[in-house]
């Protein structure tokens, strides 16, 4: 058998309301995600392109910068300089260079100047090499590391890779270095380490590849040799004396917590942002990488850049805006989820709830209408008050009849005799009482058992029924005594009815096959009478009748 009726047929579950809403949910918080991870997303690639931008424009303007202050600087100095240069230029001019022997030309340039030239050399393991060339005497390359560094001269001399520029002398190699020189002091000349425009080009053609736009910048360019701190290419102020030798040696050591900044940026070979750094905007780039010989050496170029609006920045306000927006949905969908548990189970339920309490019928509408099993709880409940109703209204009638002859009881008749008089008290219509009771009934038990007992009372009572109005009530007051009550009769009504029942009595087959009559007692209610009144009366006369020799009506009139 079906659970419900037809017209009950589930529309939709709790379940499946609570699956719509965490689906909707869930939906939401994707929405919001994958909306919030694409803008952080397209506001991170537009971060890497501004930097990108920056790198390419500030490592230019970097360069020219730091050519543009060497010059500054070598043309400012004292017109000490400025001859020795011009000197030094017309000697190798007026000699050529076929001498590409850095040796013999320091020597020579130290014999033509008539001063000590000085030969600085930074090796790539960062080693400082002076070498002085006096007038007079010979070269001495036996310091540390000059071995290596002067091989390479010496091969990039061989190679005739040599040029020579104003304002400055320079002897350039293609494969990574150029050479100034200049005054030193009172101590002579001196020539030293740099890096020459072919190999900044090199550096140019591994970085345009990644770098494509121009922006402003404000930053620094950094040498890394071979993993080491080496230096800004600008002139740094603290360097602007002639003993930048010495202070290119000192760097390394004072440096050490910067270059550990670099070594990461290198060895994440992409843009880098210290996380402990007290420059909130500095980002280290790596930009290129020369390998400067077939033993490992290598160069690797970094930048330093100052972002305006560091792109980090942009994108945690956007994580913190979906953080926020997920928070925000989340509150509200508790919300919505709070109203609709309140609006759809928590007020129905609670309706039902006091409804079934009250034994009342739980109305289907709204949500209980709608939610499947709010509907089967109010149409369970329903149906279980109907079927109590019945059996209580079963009980009720089983309680107030006689279960013999089916007419009213004793408890029945109390209550309609109640109701009787309040309505005679209430209408002023009168109300008369018939007290029956048979003649020796106990003669008929005690010879023909109580069996034959029952079934004539049976008999009398569908008599009595059968002889009275409608409006008339009948009852079994006990034993073998009845009562009716006759609303709206009179004495005399009373009398006349009572005599015909009497006279259809004596005239009944089976109460005449056991020579029975019934006596009747008679009277009305009085207007000051109570229940209890009316019935003692009515008894009093069916004492009489009994008295006076019974199968008679008595009458007592209330007095
Ligand atoms: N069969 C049967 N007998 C009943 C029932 N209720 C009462 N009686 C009998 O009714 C008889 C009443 O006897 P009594 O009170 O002496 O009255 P009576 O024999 O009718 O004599 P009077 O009323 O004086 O004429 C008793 O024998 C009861 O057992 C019943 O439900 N069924």
């Amino acid at each position: 058998m079906a659970l419900f009726p037809a017209r009950y047929r589930p529309r939709i579950g709790v379940g499946a309301l609570l699956l719509i809403g965490i689906g909707f949910l869930l939906a939401a918080l994707v929405a919001i995600l994958t909306i919030g991870g694409a803008i952080l997303l397209d506001r991170q690639q537009a971060h890497d392109q501004r930097v990108n931008a920056v790198l390419a424009e500030g490592v230019r303007a970097e360069l020219r910068a730091g050519y543009a202050e060497l010059e500054r600087f070598l043309e400012a100095r004292e017109p000490r300089y400025r001859r020795a240069h011009e000197k030094a230029r017309q000697t190798i001019e007026e000699r050529g260079i076929e001498e590409t022997d850095l040796e013999a030309l320091a020597k020579r340039l130290s014999e033509e100047l008539g001063d000590p030239v000085h030969v600085y050399i930074v090796t790539p393991e960062l080693r400082i090499s002076r070498t002085t060339f006096e007038p007079d005497e010979g070269l001495d390359f036996t310091m540390e590391g000059m071995e290596d560094a002067h091989g390479m001269l010496k091969t990039a001399l061989a190679e005739d890779q040599v040029l020579i520029g104003p304002p400055t002398l320079e002897l350039v190699s293609r494969e990574f270095r150029f050479y100034t020189y200049g005054p030193l002091g009172d101590d002579g000349y001196a020539l030293e380490l740099g890096l020459s425009p072919a190999f900044i080009d090199e550096v140019f053609r591994g970085m345009e590849e990644r770098l494509d736009q121009r922006a402003l910048y404000e930053g620094e360019l950094f040498f890394l040799v071979n993993g080491q701190w080496l230096i800004s290419l600008g002139l740094d102020p603290a360097l602007q004396e002639l003993n930048k030798a010495k202070a290119f040696a000192e760097v390394p050591t004072q440096q050490d917590q910067k270059l550990e900044r670099f070594q990461r940026a290198v060895g994440q070979r992409g843009l880098y942002r210290p996380e402990t750094t007290d420059q909130p905007r500095s980002y280290y780039a790596w930009l290129n990488r020369i390998e400067l010989d077939d033993d490992g050496h290598h160069l690797d170029i970094l930048a330093r850049l100052e972002m305006q609006h560091p792109g980090s920045e942009d994108v945690r306000k956007i994580w913190i805006a979906v953080l926020v927006g997920t928070g925000g949905l989340v509150v509200l969908a508790t919300a919505l989820f709070h109203q609709m548990a309140r609006r759809l189970l928590v007020t129905p339920l609670r309706q039902t709830a006091q409804a079934a309490a009250a034994r009342q019928t739980v109305p289907i509408h709204g949500p209980v209408r709608w939610i499947h099993e709010l509907r089967l709880l109010a149409w369970q409940i329903n149906r279980g008050l109907a079927r109590s109703r019945r059996e209580i209204h079963a009980l009720d009638q089983q309680a107030q009849h006689d279960r013999l002859t089916g007419l009213l009881n004793r408890s029945g008749l109390d209550q309609q005799i109640a109701t009787q008089v309040a309505q005679h008290q209430e209408t002023g219509k009168p109300l008369a009482m018939l007290l029956i009771d048979l003649d020796h009934f106990k003669r008929v038990n005690d010879e023909h058992g109580h069996a034959v007992g029952d079934k004539i009372l049976r008999h009398l009572a569908d008599q009595l029924r059968a002889g009275v109005r409608e409006a008339d009530i009948v009852g079994r007051w006990g034993g073998e005594e009845f009562v009716i009550l006759l609303p709206a009769t009179g004495l005399d009504g009373a009398q006349q009815s009572a005599d015909k029942l009497r006279r259809a009595l004596a005239d009944h087959p089976v109460l005449r096959q056991h020579g029975l009559t019934a006596s009747f007692g008679v009277s009305v209610l009085a207007s000051e009478d109570s229940d209890r009144d009316l019935f003692e009366r009515a008894d009093c006369a069916l004492y009489a009748a009994k008295h006076q020799g019974r199968n008679r009506v008595s009458i007592v009139s209330p007095s």
